[in-house]
């Protein structure tokens, strides 16, 4: 079994895989028992004389799915067990499309796209955009590149949208999809913008436009969502570093219009017709369903009618094609909507019947392929012309020759791959040429190099000494510093608890003493305090654009309510006509609000986008500098060490010098001590010699105070 065949045997079930997802409702149906363990759903009907349900001579119906979400299920439990292996799949180069079907109202929208307020409530899209990028930041080996596309398909015709800078108002904005098919029986989709995301972020935000774009969008009389389809697809394309392939996979995520029945609703004007171009569409789906069911039982019917439909037009693949689907079938557990739930069951059982014929998509990239099998024809051709004793040169090149024989060695030697083909040439004669213009190249680098690496090393060398001398000059201020000697030079009795004798080392404390002398101090400090500041900035931006998003989803929730309220109105017939016209205006009103809020949230957001890089470079900045500023003080304590010149005993003289209230006992052991660790140049310089380091100016200082306590206690320094 091939690697690609156990991809396909992991990742793709025989047949479509149902799941049933049960939306809790304060009536709940007392004929409804779910069990999560055996898949299983029970639905019992009462006989009623009057109203009679779906089927009236049955009293009980037995489903069994691929799984059961109970209502209580959470919606990452819902996104592990229905989607994650889809999308896994999609990353592995397998077609997978997940969708939900059921009545208005029972819960589609929740699972595809999620509920709008809590980050828990995220649905399967945002879920699905997460695993994608986190996948793709864990498979180095892979190169990645994801693309989206969002599109909504409203009575028969197909909307992008994600349409590029365009002022949306009302759905005929929006760019019509052109469905086309090819010869070979394959649909492309055309004028549906493709957005490259390069992370997760990008992604949901694009997700979160065409959710916009789509709600600004809606005709007054439909009532949200319920009278379109939605699909976002994902298109990954993933190459292994070195191979020749590529793997190219769509994933679907669909919303389907909801599934109830016309005549049950009562509906009537734009509404109806809508409904009837949903129902329609639905019912094509259904016959779809029902032709594949009959030919994966081995019927000889031949024929699925994809083509009735734009919504099974497009969702060919997904539908017994190439594509690992899965549907979730939403169902309510509310009393009065029983017959609803058995028809979206009774569907689901069908749909479960599907096979699928999913498998790895992928291919050679034809690109890479013709530039290799170009290089191997041209080698194999001078070998031939080599071994034939085909030589057009005949003895000494001419000039032109020779300049075109060194011109291919400097492309090959600037060509980092290592298939790159030798620049033999075509003759004997130029192969010789070849090898000697190489041979020169070598000697006039080999020169290079070595005067390179002379240079190099006497720039190491002064580097070192200079900090050497950097880092003994901040050790040295440090200590002075703890130990409190004064401003006027003279030094501090110790504090009480801290006895003499008693200091302790500590590497901490040294450390930040020799940061704070460190010729990168400056630059880090300034480096430091700008980082806080933008990061000041970056949160109040980041606030300025989760409370834009917080106000459109507000107002969008205004307006489904508002919707919801005025059709409820008009199915009682209570409705007149200022009324209308006053909710239409509101509404006028509202989405004029949701797009300068758009406005405003693009605009702050891209300077988020902005303001991040920044970050991210100073945070760079001031990383780079504090490993720097460690490495040097690693290498200096080491140094110290091995040279078995610790600074215990500098801090042992200090702290006698600056406690002990005998000046004699402690001159000895700090002169030798004090000279012992800071070296002689610095220990016996005089109070007034200027150390050439640049911006240690405050150094200096210490220093002169050192001098001038050290002076008062052991008389003045020697000059050599
Ligand atoms: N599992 C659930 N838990 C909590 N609330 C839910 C759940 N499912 C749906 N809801 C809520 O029920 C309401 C209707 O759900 P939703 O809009 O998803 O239905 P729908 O099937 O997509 O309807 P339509 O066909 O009109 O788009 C929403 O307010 C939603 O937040």
């Amino acid at each position: 079994m091939t690697e690609a065949d156990e991809l396909v045997e992991r990742a793709s079930p025989k047949n479509i895989e149902v799941f049933l997802r049960l939306r809790p409702a304060p009536a709940h149906a007392a004929g409804i028992t779910v069990d999560a363990v055996e898949s299983r759903v029970d639905i019992a009907v009462q006989r009623s004389a009057g109203s009679g349900y779906v089927n009236n001579q049955r009293e009980h119906y037995q489903f069994q799915f691929s799984g059961v979400l109970a209502a209580d299920a959470h919606q990452d439990e819902v996104f592990e067990r229905v989607a994650r292996e889809v999308v896994l799949g999609a990353l592995d180069g397998v077609n997978g499309t997940v969708f939900a079907y059921g009545q208005t109202g029972s819960g589609k929208t929740f699972t595809v796209t999620g509920g709008p307020e809590r980050y828990a409530e995220r649905g399967l899209i945002p879920r699905a955009i997460s695993l994608v990028f986190g996948q793709v930041a864990s498979r180095s080996d892979y190169s990645f590149s994801v693309h989206v596309t969002y599109m909504e398909v409203y009575n028969e015709v197909g909307y992008d949208l994600l349409a590029p800078a365009r002022e949306v108002r009302e759905l005929e904005d929006l760019p019509r999809v052109a469905v086309r098919e090819d010869e070979a029986g394959a649909v492309h989709l055309g004028h549906l913008s493709v957005h490259c995301a390069s992370s997760e972020e990008d992604a949901l935000n694009l997700l979160f436009l065409g959710d916009t774009n789509r709600t600004i969008s809606e005709t007054p009389m439909n009532l949200a969502s319920s009278r379109s389809h939605c699909i976002f697809t994902i298109h990954t394309e993933a190459r292994q570093a070195g191979a020749d392939t590529v793997r190219r996979s769509k994933l679907a995520l669909v919303d389907l219009a909801g599934s109830e029945r016309v005549l049950r609703s009562g509906i009537e004007g734009t509404t109806l017709r809508e409904a009837r171009h949903i129902n329609l569409s639905l019912h094509f789906l259904e016959q779809v369903i029902v032709a594949l069911q009959e030919r994966s039982q081995g019927a000889r019917r031949m024929h699925v009618p994809y083509r009735n439909s734009l919504m099974t037009t497009i969702l060919r693949d997904s539908l017994g094609g190439n594509c690992r689907t899965v549907m979730v079938a939403n169902i309510t557990s509310a009393a009065d909507q029983l017959d609803e739930s058995i028809s979206t069951c009774r569907f689901a059982q069908r749909v479960a019947m599907v096979a699928c014929e999913a498998s790895v998509n992928e291919e050679m990239d034809s690109a890479l392929v013709i530039a290799r099998l170009k290089a191997q024809v041209e080698e194999l051709r001078a070998e031939l012309r080599l071994v034939r004793g085909d030589d057009g040169d005949c003895g000494a090149l001419s000039e032109w020759r020779e300049r075109q024989v060194r011109e291919s060695v400097d492309r090959y030697l600037a060509d980092p791959s290592p298939d790159a083909p030798p620049p033999l040439g075509d003759s004997l004669a130029a192969a010789r040429a070849a090898c000697a213009a190489m041979k020169a190249k070598l000697i006039e680098c080999g020169t290079a190099r070595g005067r390179n690496q002379e240079q190099h090393d006497q720039l190491a060398t002064l580097k070192a000494q200079v900090q050497q001398r950097d880092q003994e000059v901040c050790v040295l201020v440090a200590m002075l510093r703890e130990q409190g000697l004064g401003a006027d030079g003279r030094p501090l009795l110790a504090s009480k608890g801290s006895p003499p004798g008693a200091h302790k080392p500590d590497p901490g404390a040294d450390f930040d003493a020799f940061q704070r002398g460190h010729v990168r101090a400056a630059a880090t400090k300034e480096n430091t305090a700008l980082l806080r500041a933008k990061y000041r900035e970056a949160k109040a931006l980041g606030q300025e654009v989760s409370a834009s998003k917080q106000r459109i989803m507000a107002l969008r929730a205004g307006i489904e309510q508002q919707r919801v309220q005025r059709a409820l109105a008009g199915l009682a017939g209570g409705r007149v006509a200022e009324e209308d016209a006053a909710c239409c205006a509101n509404e006028e009103s509202a989405k004029a609000q949701i797009e300068q809020e758009r406005t405003s949230y693009k605009a702050a957001f891209v300077r988020l986008r902005a303001l991040k890089s920044k970050i991210e470079h100073l945070q760079l900045l001031v990383e780079q500098s504090t490993a720097a500023m460690k490495r040097d003080f690693d290498a200096w304590t080491k140094s110290r060490l091995a040279a078995g010149t610790s600074d215990t005993p500098v801090r042992l003289a200090l702290a006698k010098l600056t406690c002990n209230p005998e000046p004699a006992a402690a001159r000895a052991a700090c002169g030798a001590a004090a000279a012992h660790a800071v070296g002689s140049k610095v220990a016996h310089a005089a109070p007034d010699d200027r150390l050439p380091y640049t911006g240690i100016a405050s150094a200096d200082r210490e220093i002169a105070r050192f001098y001038q306590a050290r002076t008062a206690l052991l008389g003045p320094v020697p000059r050599k």
